[in-house]
């Protein structure tokens, strides 16, 4: 789908007039950031990039769309010329998708003509809000589930066809390792996994003969939902029987799911079950609007599980369904100078960076444990001691001095006028730098509750242009 139209009107009508008002090829610098995490967490998981770069490679007007924006009546014929004939000339950096980001880092940036650069807001803002939200919930979800296998099964509760297909995408960014959506499965080269629906044995006469009509067909995929009835009366002994018959045929029988009821109180009692007959490899998957709270809760009470099947709580982010982040100007050129830019508001919180900015994770020397991030003007050269300014206008200590560090610039350049992008698209890798990045991280930060605050900085300079620009708002 062409997505140029998939944007708020406000931009064509800024874009219009900007157009009229300003020479059209000076350049802007947009940030898009965040300032607040979701479930009280201390980051966000960043994704979506892959979708951003292949949204503008394929940025078009067609002639349809050219039609409907003057039927509008409010663009001039110049200006829609402009875009009929348009190709996007901007340059993007961003973070790599699966790296933790903190709240006020920039996470991706985008330069090329104001008029350009100003139409990509909704768009990119869509795409990364949307999967950074559940990449970061299915990160708690599966640190939850502590290694064990985590199916995302959200697609018949997501909020529409997108938000399944890439909401399954960020699943497994954050850590899901399957997805039962056949379509993201495929796109995303995911392995798609599942068992069987209640009508399934419903359609039977009764459930020991569903369950076996099933290891009829798939002899070797033989997960059996036992709760269709009554989980330890029936259900756990037909699988069993089961289990038994397809052993007896050479088989390897896989293991049941309890999708209601006391989860860990059934979990148990089947677990036992089980073993007394001669299955203690059969595994358990527990499903039914499960999230982080829920798994905790049942692996503190002993609750014997093997997978996890996650559907609604995870596809929606459904404790925490926003992330809101934002793109604000940073720079502005005029008459090929550029400016930076701020937004001042009442609150210090929403004030924004100013300037084209780079972002470090700090490091102990000689170590991969990270204990900070600075955010810098892209031309500085970090030196060597810092006398850093919380970028939080909270903390009270706002000024430290850091030394003793070695520096990792986070945002490199992913798309340029001219040159192909090649971002890493294999999801499992992603997941991968994902989890590495996380292990370089204070594993207080990681905690599900109440997690320690990871401090990010500024430098001086950034800090005092930030403070300048400020200044000169208040004097006019
Ligand atoms: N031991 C447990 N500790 C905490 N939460 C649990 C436990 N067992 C189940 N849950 C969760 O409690 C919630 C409600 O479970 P409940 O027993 O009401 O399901 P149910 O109504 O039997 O299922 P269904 O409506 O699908 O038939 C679900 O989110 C479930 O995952
Ligand atoms: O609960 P979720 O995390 O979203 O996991 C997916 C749910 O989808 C299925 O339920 P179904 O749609 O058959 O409805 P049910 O709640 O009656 O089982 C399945 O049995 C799970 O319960
Ligand atoms: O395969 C399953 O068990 C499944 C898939 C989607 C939703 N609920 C269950």
């Amino acid at each position: 789908m062409n997505h140029a139209l998939l944007t708020d009107l406000y931009e064509f009508s800024m874009a219009n007039g900007y157009y009229a008002a300003l020479p059209h090829e000076d350049q802007a610098v947009f940030d898009v950031f965040y300032r607040t995490v979701p479930d009280h967490g201390s980051f966000v998981i960043a994704a979506g990039l892959q979708q951003v770069v292949e949204a503008l490679e394929n940025f078009r007007f067609a002639p349809d769309d050219i039609d409907y924006l003057r039927s509008l009546k409010l663009y001039s014929e110049d200006f829609l010329h402009y875009l009929a004939t348009l190709h996007l000339a901007c340059t993007v950096t961003a973070l790599p998708e699966g790296t933790p980001v903190f709240p006020r880092e920039p996470l991706l940036t985008v330069q090329g003509p104001l008029m350009q650069v100003q139409l990509l807001e909704t768009l990119l803002l869509n795409l990364v809000n949307h999967q950074s939200l559940i990449a970061t919930k299915a990160r708690r979800i599966t640190a939850a589930a502590e290694g064990r296998p985590v199916m995302e099964f959200g697609a018949r509760r997501a909020q529409g066809p997108d938000a399944s297909v890439y909401g399954a995408r960020a699943a497994v960014i954050g850590g899901c390792a399957s997805t039962s959506n056949v379509l993201a499965a495929k796109l995303f080269h995911i392995p798609a996994a599942g068992t069987m629906a209640h009508s399934w044995i419903e359609s039977f006469p009764d459930e020991l003969t569903a369950f076996r009509a099933w290891a009829k067909i798939y002899p070797d995929n033989s997960a059996l939902l036992v709760d269709t009835y009554d989980v330890l009366a029936s259900g756990v002994p037909n699988a069993i029987t089961v289990f038994k018959e397809l052993r007896a045929a050479g088989h390897k029988p896989v293991g049941i799911r309890i999708d209601s009821g006391d989860i860990t109180a059934l979990a148990k009692a089947a677990r036992q079950m089980l073993d007394d007959a001669g299955f203690p490899e059969a595994k358990i998957t527990a499903s039914n609007a499960l999230d982080e709270t829920v798994i905790q809760s049942l692996l503190k009470e002993g609750a014997p599980l093997d997978n996890f099947g996650i559907g609604e709580k995870l596809i929606t982010s459904a404790s925490s369904p926003v992330l809101s982040g934002v793109y604000k100007l940073a720079a502005l050129q005029v008459n090929g100078q550029w400016q930076p830019k701020i937004k001042v508001s009442a609150t210090r919180e929403k004030t924004t960076l100013p300037g084209h900015k780079q972002v470090y994770r700090l490091y102990h020397p000689g170590s991969q444990r990270a204990f900070a991030d600075i955010i810098a003007l892209a031309d500085e050269t970090l030196p060597a001691v810092i006398a850093a300014v919380s970028a939080d206008p909270q903390v009270t200590h706002a000024r430290v001095t850091l030394k003793n560090f070695t520096a990792e610039p986070l945002l490199a350049t992913v798309l340029a006028p001219g040159h192909t992008s090649a971002v890493p698209t294999d999801v499992f890798a992603i997941q991968q730098h994902a989890r590495e990045a996380l292990t370089r991280l204070p594993e207080a930060t990681q905690r599900l509750v109440n997690p320690d605050l990871y401090p990010v900085y500024l430098t001086p300079k950034l800090a005092a242009l930030q403070q300048q620009l400020i200044d000169a708002h208040h004097e006019d």
